[in-house]
């Protein structure tokens, strides 16, 4: 079994529950309330600015110029495919350019971002990847599950959504991470992948939170 597939299945009652979350359900089968849907395009603008720092950073910390390459494919797909998306449902719920940039992040945006950030700043490329390998592996899984789902995939509302996440050019990026990680471990010690594990395993508790808090609107309990 490779090191991805052993954190994999470590994380799975997590990646479970996201699956089943009724947010992530609520796109799937169309029923997820629009207020919800538009909380969550404002918040996940936010996090991927973030999101891109630290891929940004991928590119610094690369050890040579194939990873390099990949990093700045990552960062152009989210930048200017996976951000465009929101741009676009943004547009369509009334949210101007200025308001989207503008968003304040909620409290678990800001955790995870922040996570995210401080991992990548450490040096370790590979504690980088275990932190962000979970934004791009459960979505591309998630958006897999969902376009299985009778009509997910032409909903006129939810269908661009799905679309954009069980993609092949959304799901290449994960499995070039995954790829990647797994050459990185191959010379790590045991307690270096364990600490890779718990990397992995906390962010995949944020995705979890993120869409809870997405689904509840949650802000900051005092303004
Ligand atoms: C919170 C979150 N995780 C993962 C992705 C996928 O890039 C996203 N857009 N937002």
């Amino acid at each position: 079994m490779s090191f991805t597939q052993r954190i994999r299945l470590r994380a799975d009652a997590i990646w479970k529950a996201s699956h089943d979350h009724p947010f992530v359900q609520g796109i799937g089968n169309g029923t997820l309330p629009k207020e919800s849907f538009k909380y969550y395009m404002k918040q996940d603008y936010k996090y991927l600015i973030e999101y891109s720092k630290v891929m940004a950073m991928g590119v610094v910390l690369a050890p040579d110029l194939k990873t390099m390459s990949g990093f700045a494919t990552a960062l152009d797909e989210t930048l200017n495919t996976e951000m465009e998306l929101h741009r676009t449902y943004a547009e369509r719920l009334g949210v101007s350019r200025e308001e989207l940039e503008a968003t304040v992040p909620g409290p678990v945006t800001l955790a995870y971002s922040s996570a995210m950030l401080a991992e990548a700043q450490k040096g370790s490329l590979a504690e980088l990847i275990a932190s962000i390998l979970p934004c791009a592996w459960s979505y591309y899984e998630i958006g897999k599950a969902l376009a299985a789902l009778p009509g997910a995939l032409d909903h006129e509302y939810y269908g661009e959504w799905v679309r954009m996440y069980s993609s092949e050019d959304f799901g290449s990026i994960a499995d070039w991470l995954i790829a990647t990680l797994d050459q990185l471990a191959e010379s790590k010690s045991a307690e270096e992948l364990d600490r890779l594990e718990a990397i992995f395993l906390n962010t995949s508790r944020y995705e979890y939170m993120f869409w809870d808090m997405a689904y509840k609107q949650e802000s900051w309990p005092v303004a």
